[in-house]
């Protein structure tokens, strides 16, 4: 059987050891990519450099042969595609112009614009497509709508996401014209992806434990499920993977609502209540606390193992419940895959 090993625990495949990749693999905890990033200047334009966006995309899979690339980009190029200002202030994090008005939001660019902005990452793509060692999958990505609009609406990250909700409270028709255009354009950007050579596809709403009831229907289930949906029409056969961070007893069902083909899971729920709830539908993939790779130690080995273990008996592929921190000692990356691996 020559497919690729997450290609097939995608399909449903239970395999005796789980591929594994890592969220976020290609970051500061690397040397490689600290020097990669000089190079650039700064990180967006990092992101938007072909060449050394797919170089630092490689470099992981260099030192520790993962089973998947990941795409080097943002989920914040989709907001400056439409038309917002985006710039990263070191050691803080991101920064855009706001939109809090139905005004704004009608002003901003038509999803089909997306491709003048984002052409360089459709080229990172092919770069990828080309150079990837022939069992390593290259996953593309972008943020949910939600976790997008989030930072649409605050022009920052925030803690409880208040300001979204606030507009959303104000003017649901307008915040969920806003939705609507990011899951548009969501559809274009993955697509765009598709067509230059990802393999899989993966949504990332790291927001999506703020929505509540309702609010959790409309804003993370339901534009996750129109994107599934118009992907699978347009490229059937390729695989969506869902990130609802935080959605806690919401990640029961979640894939067969939305059609995701597996549902990543943070570090906050538990992999027994998972393999039960949410495996029974399908690949389930995360769960890791990235603070083990921090620390390390017998604990990192033992957390590896238990997670493994408990979802051993289906499709399963390794991986952090939330990205890899700069603090991470590459040398603990090592050692959970060696307690993967064996
Ligand atoms: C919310 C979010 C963002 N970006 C992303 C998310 C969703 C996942 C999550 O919840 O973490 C997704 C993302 N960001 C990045 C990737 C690349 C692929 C990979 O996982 O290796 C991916 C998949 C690179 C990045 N994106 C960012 C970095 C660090 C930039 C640097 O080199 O200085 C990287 C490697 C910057 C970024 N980008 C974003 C923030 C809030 C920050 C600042 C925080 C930080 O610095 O870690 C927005």
């Amino acid at each position: 059987m020559s497919e690729k090993t997450i290609l097939r625990a995608l399909k449903g495949e239970r395999l005796p050891v789980p591929p594994v990749w890592m969220m976020r693999q290609a970051g500061r905890y690397l040397p490689e990519y600290r020097t990669t990033r000089a190079q650039a200047g700064d990180f967006l334009s990092l992101c938007y450099n072909p060449d050394l966006a797919a170089e630092v995309t490689l470099q992981p899979i260099r030192r520790y042969g993962f089973d998947a690339a990941i795409l080097f980009a943002d989920i914040l190029l989709l907001p400056q595609a439409l038309g917002l200002d985006l710039w990263f202030v070191t050691g803080e994090g991101p920064r855009l112009s706001t939109v809090t008005t139905a005004a704004q939001v009608a002003a901003l660019k038509p999803a089909a614009a997306i491709h003048d902005t984002l052409s360089p990452i459709y080229e990172t793509v092919r770069i990828l497509a080309r150079e990837l060692p022939r069992e390593t999958t290259l996953i593309g990505f972008a943020g949910a709508p939600w976790t997008v609009a989030t930072y649409m609406v605050a022009g920052r990250g925030t803690p409880d996401q208040a300001p979204a909700h606030a507009f959303m409270a104000q003017d649901r028709a307008a915040f969920t014209a806003l939705i609507d255009l990011i899951a548009q354009g969501t559809i274009d950007y993955l697509s765009a992806q598709i067509e230059a050579g990802a393999e899989v596809v993966k949504l990332f709403d790291s927001w999506a434990g703020s929505l509540k009831g309702r609010d959790f229907d409309d804003f993370a289930l339901e534009p996750t499920r129109r994107i599934i949906a118009a992907l699978k029409s347009r490229h059937p056969g390729i695989p969506v993977i869902a990130f609802p961070r935080e959605a806690g007893s919401r990640y029961a069902g979640f894939a067969h609502a939305t059609g995701a083909d597996c549902v990543a899971l943070d570090n906050s729920v538990s992999a027994d209540w998972a393999a039960a709830e949410v495996q029974k539908d399908g690949c389930v993939q995360g769960n890791l606390n990235p603070r083990l790779l921090v620390s390390g130690g017998d604990e990192l080995v033992a957390e590896t193992r238990r997670i493994v273990q408990a979802f051993s008996q289906g499709p399963h592929i390794f991986n952090l419940g939330h990205g890899i921190t700069p603090e991470a000692d590459p040398d603990n990356v090592s050692r959970m895959l060696e307690a993967i691996r064996g």
